[in-house]
């Protein structure tokens, strides 16, 4: 038997005509556009393919785009500086800080620094603090994207076994709080875990987020489990350079209920996700009620 697909790509084209619609019906009712600033400080060539991508995204679903590309030199000081400027802009309601940020930059005080209304990476710790305790909060964008797949895949995911793989701030331990808070029960494995394969095969649920290619073979997985694999590895095969994720998807794919691919699983979700929070934080900043179906 093979495992259903899960298609990211089509569901976060779904997400995102949701966002357009919400889009146009602030800007008619309200004469709100929306706006999302995204900042990149130096050259790394992936990090740019991304973040162009979000600009083109941004524009299509009807709100304002605010590109900032520093030099990798950048001092803190014209980060923060920044940060501060945007922070002030009525006409962004969102702000992103690309990670990860060259060596000499505290990424900790930066992130700190967005107002936690416009932070819709959900990386401030003001946020972190809300989801921890159930609160209203702004959400990470790729837990966020992952916990939408599921609930729609599954319907209630209560009392179910979910193992995250990946304990990082922003993909692993966001995940698990959100997994916690649909009542799963949540196990947060890593690279000092003992038996990692068993761990994995006690998943209902399994969330890869480690960031090594195809580390997660078929026989770690339980037969009919869902298999969310967050993980983006660019790698050279035949030649050519192509992603995969950290899952073996050909063996997962035998063995799984259901499954994400990549490219065209969580990796659109995030984007979509991202223009979702803007929407959200447009709305909340301007008091007015949040469109249904876009936050957790
Ligand atoms: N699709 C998307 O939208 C996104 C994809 N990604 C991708 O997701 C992946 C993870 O990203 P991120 O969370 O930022 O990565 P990090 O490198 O921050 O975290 C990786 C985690 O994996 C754990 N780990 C590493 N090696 C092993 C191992 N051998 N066994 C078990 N656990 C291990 C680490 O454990 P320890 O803490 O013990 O070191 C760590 O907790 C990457 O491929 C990244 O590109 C990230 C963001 C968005
Ligand atoms: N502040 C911050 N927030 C982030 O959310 C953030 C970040 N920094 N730094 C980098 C990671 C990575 N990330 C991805 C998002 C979408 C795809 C994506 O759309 N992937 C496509 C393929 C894209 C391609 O072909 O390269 C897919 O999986 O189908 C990938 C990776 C967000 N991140």
């Amino acid at each position: 038997m093979s495992a259903a697909i899960i298609d990211g790509k089509e569901f976060a084209a779904r997400v995102r005509a949701r966002v357009a619609e919400n889009v146009a019906r602030l800007k008619a009712d309200h004469g709100l556009t929306p706006g999302l600033a995204v900042v990149l400080v130096g050259e790394d060539p992936a990090s740019q393919v991304y973040v162009r991508s979000k600009g083109k995204q941004t524009l299509e679903v009807g709100m304002a785009s605010f590109e900032h590309k520093l030099p990798d030199d950048t001092s803190e000081k014209e980060l923060l500086d920044l940060i501060d400027r945007l922070n002030r802009d009525p006409e962004v309601h969102g702000i992103l800080v690309q990670l990860p940020l060259p060596a000499h930059l505290d990424s900790d005080l930066v992130i700190n620094r967005i107002d936690p209304a416009k932070d819709v990476d959900g990386f401030h710790i003001s946020n972190v603090g809300l989801l921890g305790t159930g609160q209203k909060s702004m959400v990470p964008c790729t837990p966020l994207g992952c916990l939408m797949m599921l609930r729609e895949y599954h319907g209630d995911l209560s009392g179910m076994n979910a193992v995250v793989v990946g304990r990082s701030n922003i993909v692993g331990k966001p995940m698990a709080q959100l997994l916690l808070g649909d009542s799963c029960t949540v196990t947060i494995a890593h690279s000092r875990t003992r038996d990692l394969p068993d761990m994995c095969r006690s998943a209902d649920i399994l969330v890869a987020a480690v960031g090594r290619a195809e580390m997660i073979p078929g026989d770690w997985v339980k037969p009919g489990a869902t298999v969310i694999d967050v993980g983006i590895n660019r790698v050279e095969r035949e030649g050519r350079n192509t992603l995969v994720g950290d899952v073996h998807f050909d063996s997962a794919v035998q063995v799984a209920g259901a499954i994400t691919p990549v490219p065209g699983g969580v990796g659109p979700m995030t984007i979509a996700c991202l223009l979702a929070n803007t929407v959200t934080a447009a709305c909340r900043a301007n008091k007015l009620a949040e469109p249904e179906g876009l936050t957790a």
